[in-house]
């Protein structure tokens, strides 16, 4: 610790720069020796001062701002169609009062048939949160293992009048799942999208196969992939095809629900007009009327209907709507009455 102090400066005496050094004596009453000495003690001080602020200014925000992207809570009393919602649904902002709920409505697959479309489009709905991540809770049994409290935590926080949608396509074709989720809620609202089976179990395949290829693994033709080189037959375990026989999947999850639970959406539809689409599930949920088709857009590059925003148009990312590879049925009679079989399927589940 600093004992003595001392000030040096220079002046002129008759002509000669002459240099002088006082020394401060080291009494209570100097003031600056003494603020030097404890220069430490106030600069920590000063950064507790400072982090005490900022702990505030936290604290106080994030109880009033929230993600959310609600004009009903902004227009609380009006939920008419009227209102421009490419106004005010689309900043995102936080709100008090709001929690993250278990879902009241899942869509539930199928895999490849338009899931995320559905589920991108379904979150411009102002009742509507969702959220953007595949859970996977129902169907993976170590997630299954942590509650149902640790799926709701991971839910987005949503207004009591707001629905919570979840999107996990492998539901549909896990067997426990449907048993799982009633014991969660048996009168909740589920969402399944369709596609013709033989344009999903090549886009199914076409996904493994580039998964494969990324990861350096033999890879093989989709012709390969269906029919087992040893018997030359359909292989009947391929899971792509397997998960292309809805109507199997369907009878499981109506041993658990009623069939007035769920909506069964065209993946098709979808792609070529999502408003009907939109509509349609509009009414089964309760909601507003609130989709409109100026929240839309044809992006004739990406060959697909895109969201169009106040600030900005999104698509989907490149993963969806890939080329598919050239495949003909016909060439291989198997296949096609395979694939034949399958559409009957197809045909049973779309009447539900
Ligand atoms: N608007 C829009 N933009 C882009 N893609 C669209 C859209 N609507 C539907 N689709 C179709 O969605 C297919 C992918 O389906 P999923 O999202 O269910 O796939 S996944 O199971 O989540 O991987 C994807 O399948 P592929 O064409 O085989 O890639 C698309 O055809």
């Amino acid at each position: 610790m600093l004992e003595k102090y001392e000030i040096r400066y220079s002046t002129m005496i008759e002509g000669k720069q002459v240099e002088k050094i006082v020394e401060l004596p080291n009494s209570s009453s100097s003031k600056l020796p003494k603020l030097y000495m404890y220069r430490w003690k106030v600069q920590g001080l000063l950064i507790a001062l400072g982090l005490i602020v900022v702990l505030i200014l936290y604290t106080t925000l994030s109880s009033t701002t929230v993600f959310q992207e609600n004009p009903s809570m902004l227009e609380p009393q009006n939920h008419s169609n009227t209102v421009d919602l490419s106004v005010f649904h689309r900043d995102k902002i936080r709100y008090k009062h709001t929690k993250r709920h278990i879902p009241q409505c899942i869509i539930i697959g199928c895999r490849k048939a338009g899931t995320r479309a559905l589920l991108s489009f379904l979150n411009l709905h102002p009742q509507v949160q969702i959220s953007k991540n595949e859970m996977h809770f129902f169907n993976d049994d170590v997630s299954y293992s942590y509650g149902l409290e640790w799926y709701r935590k991971k839910m987005p926080y949503s207004f009591a009048d707001q629905i919570t949608i979840e999107k996990t396509p492998a539901y549909f074709s896990s067997y426990e799942v449907p048993k799982r989720v009633a014991k969660m809620n048996s009168t909740i609202k589920l969402l399944l999208i369709v596609r013709d089976p033989t344009d999903r179990t090549i886009s199914d395949y076409l996904q493994i196969h580039l998964n494969k290829l990324n990861r350096g693994k033999p890879i093989k033709t989709f012709e390969e992939s269906v029919i087992d080189s040893e018997t030359g037959k359909i292989d009947t375990h391929y899971p792509p095809l397997v998960r292309s026989l809805y109507y199997q999947y369907m009878w499981n999850w109506l041993q658990s629900f009623n069939l007035d639970q769920f909506l069964v959406l065209s993946g098709e539809e979808l792609v070529k007009n999502p408003l009907p689409e939109l509509k349609r599930v509009e009414s089964f949920l309760n909601l507003e009327p609130s989709f409109t088709s100026d929240m839309f857009y044809f992006n004739s590059t990406r060959g697909f209907y895109c969201i169009r925003n106040m600030t900005y148009n999104s698509c989907l990312r490149e993963s969806k709507g890939r080329k598919h590879p050239d495949v003909d049925p016909k060439k291989n009679l198997q296949l096609h009455y395979f694939l034949k079989h399958m559409k009957k399927s197809l045909g049973k589940t779309e009447s539900f």
